[in-house]
């Protein structure tokens, strides 16, 4: 299977930030990605350096085998949807897809009829007078009928309903099954999409944590409870994410190893163990621990 994305050594620096940090990191065609992280970790300027909307300080980025600069042939391979689209005001619904259709080689009518019906865009209202979730829908009708083979969508859903997020996401995973295509979905509702990943990426303050399988993340993600010395006697050797502790209950939350039987072990030693959200694991991953347990405590 082809790589699509090649990042190397990614650094993009301001004057007071360091926003992506040395970044290295490889995509393949044909999966979907999740890029997760706090406010702040980097995501959106990431996004911009793969999308050419931003220079690196250094490092470089190679999508489809070519730098992505005013390359044409790249361009037009790659839909960036993000969160605050900006169309011109003037434009009615329909010019908005009758652009992304002279842009985008795969753009399908049927798939863009479809959506647009899924939800009732009235084609020929102007931009400036739509409402904030019907502007977003805009921006995933654009996204899913372009079929680019690489589409990113950066919290494409702001102000969208429950319902229509899941129409978003029962097509993208009905669409991708037929035309697959490589998907950047950057969002911070983990738990809705937990289920369409296929790799999660995670990032901290400009840095590349996690990188892996998300069906594998998920089965090594749990969290035990109980006294803090018992529950101090399991975390020996083990990799701790995060200690919360309130009176003599600690919860620790643990990305055990494949062959571990952590629930087996927790259970014999009386911890209560629970299989965690990637969600939950992310949120973890990315806070401080609030307080250590101490030896004895
Ligand atoms: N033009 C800029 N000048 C200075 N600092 C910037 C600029 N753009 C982004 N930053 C900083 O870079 C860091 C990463 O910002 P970025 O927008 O990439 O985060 P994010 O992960 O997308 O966050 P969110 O989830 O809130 O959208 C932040 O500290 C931000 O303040």
């Amino acid at each position: 299977m082809g790589q699509i994305l090649e990042i190397n050594g990614l650094t993009k620096a301001y004057k007071d930030v360091t926003s992506i940090y040395q970044m290295s990191f490889t995509l393949k065609e044909n999966k979907i990605y999740g890029l997760l992280g706090r406010n702040g970790a980097g995501k959106t300027t990431l996004m911009h350096m793969i999308t050419a909307q931003l220079f690196p300080t250094c490092g470089d980025v190679k999508v489809f085998g070519e730098e992505p600069y005013e390359n044409t042939r790249v361009l037009q391979q790659i839909c960036f949807i993000k969160e605050s689209q900006a169309y011109p005001e003037y434009f009615q619904i329909s010019d908005v897809f009758a652009t992304a259709k002279s842009i985008y080689p795969n753009w399908n009518d049927g798939l863009a009829n479809q959506l647009t019906q899924d939800f009732q865009l009235p084609l020929n209202r102007r931009i400036k007078e739509l409402s904030r979730g019907m502007l977003s829908s805009v921006g995933i009708v654009v996204g899913l009928a372009s079929r680019a083979p690489l589409t990113i969508f950066d919290e494409p859903y702001l102000g969208l309903d429950a319902v229509a997020r899941g129409i978003f996401y029962d097509r993208l995973i009905e669409d991708y099954a037929e035309y697959p295509r490589t998907v950047i979905l950057s969002t911070h509702l983990i738990d809705e999409v937990s289920q369409l990943l296929e790799h999660v990426l995670i990032i901290e303050r400009g840095e590349l944590l996690f990188y892996e399988d998300a069906e594998s993340l998920r089965s090594r993600i749990y969290s035990v409870s109980g006294s803090s010395e018992v529950v101090e006697t399991y975390m020996k050797g083990k990799e701790v994410i995060h200690v919360e502790k309130i009176g003599s209950l600690v919860t620790v939350t643990l990305l055990g190893k494949k062959e571990e039987n952590n629930k087996k072990q927790a259970e014999s030693l009386g911890l209560e163990y629970v299989p965690i959200s990637l969600q939950k694991f992310v949120v973890d991953l990315t806070t401080k621990s609030r307080e250590k347990v101490v030896k004895g405590q």
